[in-house]
């Protein structure tokens, strides 16, 4: 096996910072150990207490969707740099981390995955309770049929000014909110019916039925997405909501700010 640490040692040569994606305690400490070694840690709980350290909203199944989440959160807190080296060690096969990927920061590439969470008006907890739910859905479907779902997320007021009821609000007097357990039973048994949740940024069910009006102009979602994107997507423009999308049709969750599809992700993969 001579030679190979040199091959594989590109990898990881003159990087300028290592990314441990949820290391485990023994793991980080050897890498924490090692002299001027920029060490960021990146995962949904900061189990090692690790600093610098970026939160995921969720374990992304897809390797690149968690790089690419891990680096853009990096980038906001300014722990790394546009054009910084990276070595990501991440795990793919088993709960160790098995993987490392070299990879370039690109400020340019970023695809606002992180903002989604972060910089959204609503939450991130409640962008996450959401989140789940669609993907717990998707899988699952409502009694074993497949079954489509739009969530409007954050500045509720705006989304309610830009759409109307399609029938009674079963949510109108009540205080309830979106990743309590029962709450969540209410809107899969809800979403067989038509139009969207409306979501408050604290996570308020504010109504279900609603028929989304906002205006398409300048929307640019991905051709063959039917109404309820197209409607989603469109109220994220013209509000400072965002919207996550069940799609009935292909099974997939998207999510959409500013008018944009920001996140695909296939609930199976959960
Ligand atoms: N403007 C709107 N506001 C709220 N809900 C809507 C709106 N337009 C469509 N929907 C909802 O989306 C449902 C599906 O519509 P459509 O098939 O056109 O959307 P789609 O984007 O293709 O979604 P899917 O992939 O789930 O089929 C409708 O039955 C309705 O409940
Ligand atoms: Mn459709």
């Amino acid at each position: 096996m001579v030679g190979l640490d040199d091959v594989f040692g590109d990898l990881f040569a003159s990087v300028d910072s290592v990314v441990l994606f949820s290391p485990s305690g023994s793991y980080y400490e050897r890498f924490a150990a090692v002299d001027d070694l920029d060490v960021i840690v990146v995962g949904t709980e900061n189990a090692v207490g690790a600093e610098p350290f970026v939160e995921l909203p969720l374990e992304f199944e897809e390797i690149t969707d968690r790089i690419r989440f891990g680096l853009e959160g990096a980038l906001e807190q300014g722990v790394i740099e546009d054009g910084d080296t990276l070595a990501c060690a991440t795990s793919v096969f088993s709960d160790e981390i098995d993987t490392v990927s070299r990879v370039r920061a690109d400020a340019e590439a970023q695809t606002g995955i992180y903002d989604l969470f972060v910089k959204s008006r609503a939450d991130p907890e409640v962008v996450k309770a959401v989140l789940e739910l669609a993907i717990e859905l998707g899988k699952k479907g409502q009694k074993g049929k497949p079954v489509g779902a739009l969530f409007v997320v954050g500045d509720a007021g705006k989304v309610m000014n830009k759409s109307r009821p399609l029938s009674y609000n079963p949510f109108e007097k009540s205080h309830v909110h979106v990743g309590d357990p029962i709450v969540n039973v209410m809107l899969k048994e809800f979403s067989r019916l038509d139009g969207a949740f409306i979501i408050s940024d604290a996570g308020k069910i504010v109504s279900a039925y609603r028929y989304l009006e906002p205006s398409a102009e300048g929307v640019d979602i991905p051709k063959g997405l039917g109404a309820r994107h197209m409607a989603g997507g469109a109220i994220t423009r013209d509000t400072n909501a965002i919207a996550i999308v069940l799609s009935e049709s292909d099974g997939l969750v998207r999510a959409f700010k500013a008018g944009e599809l920001i996140l695909e992700v296939d609930p199976e993969a959960y």
